[in-house]
């Protein structure tokens, strides 16, 4: 028999969500998605679209009088359209996409009033993605008690990492009390993870880096798929700069926020995570197109992309070198898979690593953009985490689970043959840097 499953992926100011349809365990098919936009503003829009492309449903509304949570009255005509757009289909679950799950979560879980307590306990950890995780899956526990809901985390797929890439240079009771390093985007890396025995074997097995950029942006080194080292680490502000957030900083800055212009922690976390990054440096906005279009009359948008290339390739380095080199580099997320330019720029820089791009297939968003000349491979693969979302409710409540969770190892699995960077292995008897066959 048929079943559903409802995949939400909630954001700071909006909740994006797809619809999946399951006939079989070899079949599930994604038959709407959609996004409820403008969170906490004054009209709330909906919106969802059909497999075909075509608009299912089109709603906006007033939220003056909607009551003190901003996500029951997206969340109840959400799961209002479901209803009635599945019919007779049963849903069989809803998961979401959770971005902390400190060190205790490392696999989907199903939520229990005692889950949600110790995730709203993490919320120190993450202020601003934790509570905007936790809205919906408050609202619909209390519009919805029926429905089994499963928590789908960030963090999860990055519990490969090794202890010391974990560690942070601070007294060990910050380590104790959960003040070490997790990693984000793990369901993105996830999937792009289960996509390669596929589309590339030799970065299946081998030393791959993944560039997530989007909103949020940040790198992963897979070491035979398992995620060994990542640029996000105790919170989603480190790493590669991003559309707002600063990414890696010297803590030094923050004294002189605190000591100089007397900021507070939440005058700290407002210049870090909502005005700095590409709108900070440009001063102008966060977003790539529009700095695109600015850069070649105004000097900051200039700035800001070129700061945005020089971390991302000075931080691919920190990851060959995590690694003991790179076979592949693959490009995902929204700047990652539109957006030609960056990625030239980026792979102009990565020469050195004997990196040779193909122009015009780059510049057609080709999966392979590497010239067959190259020493990495490098290839764009566009995420899909609702994808990956739904194979976990599936595993979670024990129904069918379909394609994707055919490619998609689950977490915790174990890929055979690769011990990773910390394991006592000289770095000449780890596969070779120069693996072109046609050398
Ligand atoms: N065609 C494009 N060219 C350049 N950048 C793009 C393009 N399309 C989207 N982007 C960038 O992708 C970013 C959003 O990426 P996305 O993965 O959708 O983010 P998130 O899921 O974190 O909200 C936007 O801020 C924008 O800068
Ligand atoms: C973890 C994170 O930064 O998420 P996003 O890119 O959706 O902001
Ligand atoms: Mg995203």
């Amino acid at each position: 028999m048929a079943t559903a499953i409802l995949a939400l992926n909630a954001g700071s100011s909006s909740v994006k969500f797809a619809l999946f349809r399951q006939e079989s365990a070899s079949a599930a098919d994604r038959v709407a998605h959609g996004a409820v936009e403008g969170l906490g503003g004054a009209h709330p829009q909906f919106r969802a679209v059909g497999a075909d492309g075509r608009v299912l449903a089109e709603r906006r509304w007033d939220a003056a009088g909607a009551g003190d949570d901003p996500h029951h009255g997206p969340v109840s005509t959400l799961i209002d359209w479901v209803g009635g757009h599945l019919g007779d289909v049963p849903l069989l679950g809803i998961g979401h996409r959770v971005v902390h799950g400190g060190a205790d979560f490392i696999a989907p879980v199903r939520v229990t009033p005692e889950v949600m307590a110790r995730l709203e306990a993490l919320t120190p950890f993450d202020p601003l993605h934790q509570p905007a995780s936790l809205g919906p899956i408050r609202a619909l526990g209390a519009l919805r008690p029926d429905l089994p809901q499963v928590a789908c985390f960030d963090t999860a797929f990055h519990h490969t990492m090794p202890e010391t890439a974990r560690l942070l240079a601070l007294p060990r009771r910050y380590e104790e009390g959960g003040v070490r390093r997790y990693g984000f985007h793990g369901l993105s890396y996830d999937y792009i993870a289960g996509r390669l025995p596929d589309l590339s074997p030799r970065l299946a097995a081998g030393r791959t880096v993944v560039a997530h950029l989007g909103n949020g942006a940040s790198l992963c080194a897979l070491a035979a798929g398992r995620s060994i080292e990542t640029t996000m680490g105790f919170s989603v502000l480190d790493g590669l700069v991003m559309g707002t957030r600063c990414g890696q900083i010297d803590p030094g800055v923050l004294l002189y926020m605190m000591r100089a212009e007397g900021l507070d922690a939440a005058g700290i976390e407002d210049v870090l995570y909502r005005r700095a990054g590409l709108l900070g440096v440009s001063d102008l906005s966060a977003d790539m197109r529009d700095l695109h279009a600015r850069a070649g009359s105004d000097g900051r948008a200039a700035q800001a992309l070129a700061l945005f290339v020089y971390r991302l390739t000075q931080q691919v380095g920190a990851m060959a070198a995590s690694l003991g080199g790179v076979d592949g580099l693959v490009f995902t997320a929204g700047i990652g898979e539109h957006d030609a330019a960056i990625r030239a720029a980026a792979c102009a820089r990565l020469g050195w690593l004997g990196l040779r791009l193909d122009g015009a297939a780059n510049a057609a968003h080709a999966p392979l953009i590497s010239s067959p000349d190259s020493a990495v491979e490098v290839r764009v693969i566009p995420t899909d985490e609702e994808s990956v979302i739904r194979r976990d409710v599936a595993d979670c409540l024990g129904g069918v689970s379909g394609h994707v969770a055919d490619e998609v190892p689950a977490p915790g699995f174990q890929r055979p043959g690769f011990e990773g960077p910390d394991a006592e292995r000289p770095i000449a008897e780890r596969p070779s840097f120069e693996r072109n066959d046609d050398e």
